[in-house]
């Protein structure tokens, strides 16, 4: 399905541009019109490729059955209904059914929760109507419309070119050619490619270098990626590295057990119990024992965290990323914008070494506040905040933008670019430039006088006065007239005051042992004073990119590493940094919003896009997008990403202990030849209630309170620690104790055996719930360390508790799960079960803790 069907061709590239434009019906120099474009868009739909739905709501619903699991189960059911057990089978059946829902919703949430983020951020489009350019969402793009298109922007849509200036284009995306392509406005033969169609340019792909303008010949799924999208099925799953590593865990935990219940099911066997009824405990025992809602209840908490995160202006396109946030070792951040506002002010002027208060400019130091008018793409509420900034000095200082544009109008651009730090302008004959103070001086002889007058330059008198200016934190940029010979023609400053949310930001990665560092195109001065406001400057550690050029590359990750302010570094030396932080070990955050910014971004670990001033190239490389380009979002990020892993370490903590104890008491039953205290249903009954109802409650955890006051994760760490570990034996032992001593003694007193198994459900259940609460805090005592109020935690009591006294009072479920109504001292077993439980698990803490504490002393540590 290709445009060409609805517009007469699909070879667009093949015809000369006049063509195009007629079978388009649009004049490439005025656009289409308003009324056009709307009925253009009502005809030919929005311009979005609509992401292939995937496997609809029933195929996903079927494959929660496919699953050796289940498999075994539903054998298990068959084998019990062959030998008469009709209603445990049904139960059984019912057990499955329930799995499959409860697996459904919870990836359907998932999938939601990320299917949200592709949404959230906006993508628009210069496009020209009515003869005027303006700004668009890009899925308002019509075929026809005219676009223009700027290094940094993404393609919004199949266009054939049709001005191209120098326009370099990576068309990776859809090629998977990493170079980017050369553009030109000529036709090319019908038969080539799309990787050889210089005369297009395709929705997706990113202009990296250059201005061009087009037509567009194709939107929405008519385009090259809408094609391609739907040829590739997107089944997209949602694995992470972790969820990888819990996945492989998880299998090789299942053979143990499989192994472990054949064994069980032999010994049984020989020891005389019927094969059927052996068969359907050992099957309860593999159930109840592996953790299978591991790996979809670690995509649910990770979610979870992607929605909390968006909330704090941090858009996560990337699920990983919400993990690798929380282990976060080192954030290099941008200066303008994310530490300071980005609203700059000029506040002095200077010439020939001395300072020109803005008030005099206008008669003293007109042609420097001229060349800033001229050399300059901004309007005065719209553009470069440093380019409205002169605009606005301009009109303090009396001047007329408007007039000094419309007297010299602009023949030539040298746009500017962080590499050269300069931008060129040529009006009449007359060029200006206008950069870094360095820059241009090194293009000058003489320097201008306030009032009139020129000199040799003084550079020494200069180099003072930028000291000076960037002492105070202010921006300096310099400007001078380059015909007919370069003159020096004065210095504005300008102020960029910091963001008082970065300071406390700063100060909480701090203390939360994040090395804070800042990467600026800006002057050692003012990067120096600026990284001092926002309270992360030791004065002794700044570097200059030309100073890290130098340096041996034996010195260099040291260096690296002990520099927190990093100033005049081009885009290229970002990447060397990241790289360099990585080789000492360090996880990596990294801001960016250039289009030279994107390798860097892609090779840290977290790239940091912004999304109201940075590019597309950026934010396609990146895995996190700041709504507010604000330092404070980053650390709000990397707090719930904290706060998600330890969510994450909460529920395998409680999960763990949970099945194996399950698994266990059948097991041990096994082993010792006795009768089961809790029978396979049952076992099922637990598995499945508890694993949702008080399982998941831990993925809504609110973050704790200290999460900012520790040392990041180690990066190398397992996540089965030997205090996770010693915790899964002690808590299964517990389970496996509570459950059988209640049976027992029930049975010596008489009880019959329905009420026995009853209490030992209940008490089973109840062990687990006491458990949970002090999962809350895994590391220390959780009534001290109390995480505050969490409706989920609640709720999931509650639900469990009412679960348990339907279990065991409706007469339905009696039958359906060999129930019996109990008595008052049955739930006292229960309550002392569940006190005694968590008074032994806080009491392992505390042991553990004074343990590693005395370790710690003994080492000569703190
Ligand atoms: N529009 C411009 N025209 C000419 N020179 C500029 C312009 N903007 C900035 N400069 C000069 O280039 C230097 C680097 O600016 P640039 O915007 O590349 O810094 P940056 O790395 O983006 O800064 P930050 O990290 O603070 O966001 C500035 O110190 C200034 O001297």
């Amino acid at each position: 399905m290709s445009s060409g069907t609805v517009l007469g061709t699909d070879e667009f590239h093949a015809l000369p541009v006049s063509t195009v434009a007629d079978r388009l019906g649009v004049d490439p120099r005025r656009g289409l019109s308003s009324e056009d474009a709307d009925a253009r868009l009502r005809r030919y739909g929005a311009n979005t490729v609509s992401v292939p739905a995937g496997p609809g709501p029933l195929r996903r619903f079927l494959v929660q059955f496919h699953n050796p699991l289940i498999y075994v189960l539903l054998l298990a059911g068959v084998v019990t209904w062959v030998f008469g057990g009709r209603v445990d089978a049904g139960v059984i059946g019912g057990v499955v059914l329930l799995n499959a829902v409860v697996g459904f919703v919870q990836e359907s949430r998932a999938q939601r929760a990320l299917e949200a983020l592709s949404t959230m951020v906006p993508v628009e489009a210069t496009v020209v109507r009515d003869g005027v350019p303006r700004r668009i969402p890009a899925a308002r793009l019509v075929p026809g419309d005219v676009v223009e298109l700027a290094a940094g922007d993404r393609v919004p849509a199949d266009l054939r070119l049709t001005e191209v200036h120098l326009a370099e284009i990576d068309e990776s995306a859809l090629t998977g050619e990493s170079v980017p392509v050369v553009k030109s406005a000529d036709p090319v033969p019908a038969s080539a490619v799309v990787a050889d169609r210089a005369g297009s340019a395709y929705s997706g792909t990113l202009v990296t270098r250059g201005q061009a303008r087009g037509l567009v010949t194709a939107t929405g799924g008519a385009t090259q990626l809408g094609d391609i999208q739907h040829l590739v099925a997107t089944a997209e799953v949602v694995t992470t590295p972790l969820t990888r590593k819990l996945a492989r865990f998880s299998r090789q935990l299942s053979v143990v057990i499989v192994a472990v219940s054949a064994g069980a099911f032999a010994l049984g066997v020989a020891r005389g119990t019927p094969a059927p009824e052996m068969f359907t405990a050992v099957v309860a025992l593999a159930v109840g024992a592996i953790p299978e809602g591991l790996p979809a209840a670690v995509a649910i908490v990770l979610a979870i965290g992607v929605v909390r995160m968006s909330r704090r202006g941090a858009i996560v396109r990337h699920l990983p990323a919400v993990e690798t946030l929380g282990g976060t070792t080192v954030i290099c951040t941008d200066k303008t914008g994310t530490l300071t506002r980005n609203r700059m002010t000029v506040t002095t002027l200077a010439a020939a070494g001395e300072p020109v208060p803005l008030a005099e400019a206008g008669s003293a130091l007109r042609e420097c506040l001229v060349a800033g008018v001229l050399c300059n793409d901004a309007e005065l509420d719209e553009g470069d905040p440093t380019e409205i900034a002169l605009l606005a000095a301009a009109v303090e200082a009396g001047l007329d933008p408007a007039a000094i544009r419309a007297a010299a109008p602009r023949t030539e651009t040298v746009p500017f670019e962080s590499e050269t730090r300069t931008m060129t302008t040529v009006h009449n004959g007359v060029a200006y430039l206008k950069g870094a103070v360095e820059e241009v001086a090194a293009r000058c002889e003489t320097e201008l006088l306030p009032g009139g007058g020129e000199r040799p330059l003084d550079r020494a008198a200069l180099d003072r006065m930028q000291e000076t200016l960037t002492a105070r934190g202010l921006r300096v940029l310099a400007f001078a007239r380059l015909t007919p010979v370069p003159v020096l023609l004065g210095l504005q400053a300008m102020q960029d005051p910091p963001r008082p949310e970065a300071v406390t930001a700063v100060e909480a990665c701090r203390s939360a042992g994040i090395d804070v560092k800042m990467i600026t195109g800006d002057h050692a001065g003012t990067a120096l004073a600026v990284a001092g406001a926002v309270g992360l400057a030791d004065s002794a550690r700044v570097r200059t990119g030309a100073e890290l050029a130098e340096l041996p590359p034996a010195e260099f990750d040291d260096a690296v590493a002990d520099t927190s302010v990093f100033a005049r570094v081009s885009p290229g030396q970002k990447l060397e940094l990241v790289q360099a932080l990585q080789r000492r070990g360090h996880v990596v955050a990294m801001t960016g919003d250039g289009v030279n910014d994107a390798p860097a971004l892609r090779r840290a670990d977290i790239g940091v896009a912004m999304g109201a001033g940075g590019t597309d190239a950026a934010r396609q490389a990146a895995d996190m997008v700041l709504t507010g380009d604000d330092f404070a979002s980053i650390e709000a990020a990397v707090r719930v990403g904290r706060g998600v892993f330890d969510n994450l370490r909460k529920f395998i903590a409680w999960t763990l202990p949970a099945n194996i104890g399950e698994g266990m008491v059948v097991l041990v039953a096994i082993v010792l030849g006795a009768t089961l205290p809790i029978v396979p249903v049952q076992i099922l009954w637990i598995n499945m209630t508890t694993a949702v109802f008080l399982g998941l409650t831990m993925a809504f955890e609110p973050t704790e309170a200290g999460v900012m006051r520790r040392p990041p994760r180690p990066p190398a760490r397992p996540l089965f620690t030997a205090s996770l570990l010693r915790r899964v034996v002690l808590v299964s032992l517990l389970q496996v104790v509570a459950a059988f001593a209640a049976y027992r003694l029930q049975l010596g007193s008489g009880a019959p055996v329905e009420e026995a198994r009853t209490t030992a459900v209940n008490v089973f259940v109840g062990v687990q719930a006491a458990y949970l609460l002090s999962c809350r805090s895994l590391d220390r005592p959780v009534l001290r360390a109390w995480p505050g109020h969490s409706r989920m935690f609640a709720l999931g009591l509650v639900l469990t508790a009412g679960l348990q006294l339907v279990l065991t009072y409706v007469p339905v479920l009696n039958t359906w799960f060999h129930t019996a109504p109990v008595g008052l001292v049955s739930w006292l077993w229960v309550l002392g079960a569940a006190v005694v439980a968590f008074a032994v698990v806080e009491a392992d803490k505390l042991l553990w803790l004074r343990f590693t504490a005395r370790r710690a002393s003994r080492r000569g540590g703190p």
